[in-house]
């Protein structure tokens, strides 16, 4: 793979449409156009043409064709569009032609974005605020990426890793100028204030978690003993027939999961096998699942039926007790909500529930963290304030402390990719899709 090659693909989605769009970016842009479309348009002008074959001049396809030449473009390099028929021959007989082109290949997978980012089109939380664009499901998912790609995250970061590198500059300047290697009287106590003062800072944006959990999504498991009607309730939520209902006790084994949107807010429902003691081996092997997946869920929902026997709740960081079957006994110990699936009562209340439970977790998109990349580089920063910090009141070496300074402009510096971060790149572009 070079990184000077002109490389193609279609931004679109595979499969048969009404209209393709084929990118492509490099050098060979412009004369790409020349030899397929005839006369290259004027800049960022969409106009209607014949593409043709280069060798024997036969047509391909009507198309609308865009010139995009950079550094004013998406990827900073020169563009092109191709806004051709969406039938599975002609896209095919278009990427032939591109493909059999010298210094011209199709895309990797996020190439397109590798290259925006590398021609600083984009910081690397920009990059990942497209991507999660792309992968949103929810109106909250959206508007937490946008906020993402319009560099929320980057500029709060840079602003620390701004504050850190005049620390570091008034720590250098002190090495530099003292006999003693001590920094100035009052010049000290301004250091210490501003290393307290970013790290409060970072402190309250690692302290709000509900960034990761908009983009990941809540987990509520449905648990409860057998019979209760979880799978029954599963396919109220769902609104279609996800999991076999039956009356016999042990339907469920398998853990199923649904994506569904609470009022914008992503939530995963799962539901899970009836908890009891089993002689079958599968349904044991259903039943641990279950608990596993009770234990890490960010809510249970423990479903009491009428009939039998009270049965413990497995443990969970929250759980709401709901009463099941409300249409064949009102009469139920001690629980936060009744509904029936089979009449619908209850079910518009628990839904409400769950809004209300989604947002407190979630909150609307006013957190800045929003993937464990970015904490972990954070926290790597927060020891080093902290050491920084510690060893300056404590009169320790001034060349650690200012090496702690670094370290922690370091680790900030990789959330927007602005230091060395090769291996981060390779990991982050590869999720993407092709044509991105
Ligand atoms: N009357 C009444 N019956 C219900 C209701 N909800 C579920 N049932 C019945 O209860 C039985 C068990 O329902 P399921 O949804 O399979 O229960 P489950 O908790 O998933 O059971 P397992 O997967 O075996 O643990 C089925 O016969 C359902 O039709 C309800 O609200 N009212
Ligand atoms: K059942
Ligand atoms: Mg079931």
């Amino acid at each position: 793979m070079r990184s000077d090659d002109t490389i193609f693909a279609i931004a679109s989605g595979q499969g048969r449409s009404a209209v393709c769009l084929i990118r492509i970016s490099g050098t060979e842009s412009r004369s790409i156009l020349e030899m397929m479309a005839g006369k290259v348009p004027d800049p960022r002008r969409a106009v209607v043409r014949t593409l043709r074959e280069p060798a024997t001049g036969d047509p391909l396809d009507q198309a609308l064709v865009l010139w995009m030449p950079g550094p004013q473009s998406f990827t900073g390099e020169d563009q092109a569009e191709l806004h051709i028929h969406g039938g599975l021959a002609t896209r095919a007989a278009v990427l032939r032609v591109l493909g059999s082109l010298e210094n011209c290949r199709p895309a990797e997978a996020g190439e397109f974005t590798r290259r925006a980012f590398l021609n600083g089109r984009m910081d690397l939380s920009q990059v990942e605020g497209l991507a999660d664009i792309i992968d949103a499901e929810t109106e909250a998912q959206r508007r937490q990426a946008m906020l993402q790609l319009g560099g929320r995250l980057g500029d709060a970061s840079e602003g620390w890793r701004e504050r850190i590198l005049q620390v570091l500059a008034l720590l250098e300047a002190s090495l530099d100028f003292s006999d003693e290697g001590d920094v100035p009287e009052g010049l000290e106590a301004d250091i210490l204030k501003a290393i307290a003062s970013v790290h409060e800072e970072i402190r309250k944006a690692l302290a709000n978690r509900s960034g990761e959990r908009l983009r990941e999504g809540l987990t509520v498991v449905l648990a409860g003993p057998p019979n209760a009607g979880k799978s029954t309730l599963l396919n109220a939520l769902a609104q279609r027939d996800v999991a076999i209902v039956s009356p016999v006790a042990g339907t469920t084994r398998d853990l199923i999961e649904v994506h569904c949107d609470l009022g914008g807010l992503p939530v995963i429902i799962v539901d899970t096998a009836g908890l009891r003691e089993s002689g079958d081996l599968i349904e044991q092997e259903g039943v641990s699942r279950a608990r596993a997946r009770a234990q890490d869920a960010d809510l249970v929902l423990w479903l009491v039926p009428p009939e039998g026997e009270e049965t413990q709740a497995p443990s969970a960081r929250r759980v709401l007790r709901i009463g099941t079957k409300a249409d064949l006994n009102q009469n139920r110990r001690d629980c936060d909500l009744m509904i029936s699936a089979a009449s619908g009562e209850g079910l518009r209340e628990l839904i409400g529930r769950l809004e209300v439970e989604a947002g407190t977790l979630m909150g609307q998109g006013d957190a800045i963290v929003t993937r464990e990349r970015h904490r972990r580089a954070l926290e790597r920063a927060q020891s080093s304030l902290e050491r920084a910090h510690a060893m300056l009141a404590g009169r320790g070496p001034l060349e650690l402390a200012a090496e702690e300074a670094r370290l922690a402009a370091r680790a900030i510096g990789e959330i927007t990719g602005r230091v060395d971060v090769e291996d981060v790149l390779d990991r982050l572009f590869s999720s993407f899709c092709i044509g991105k």
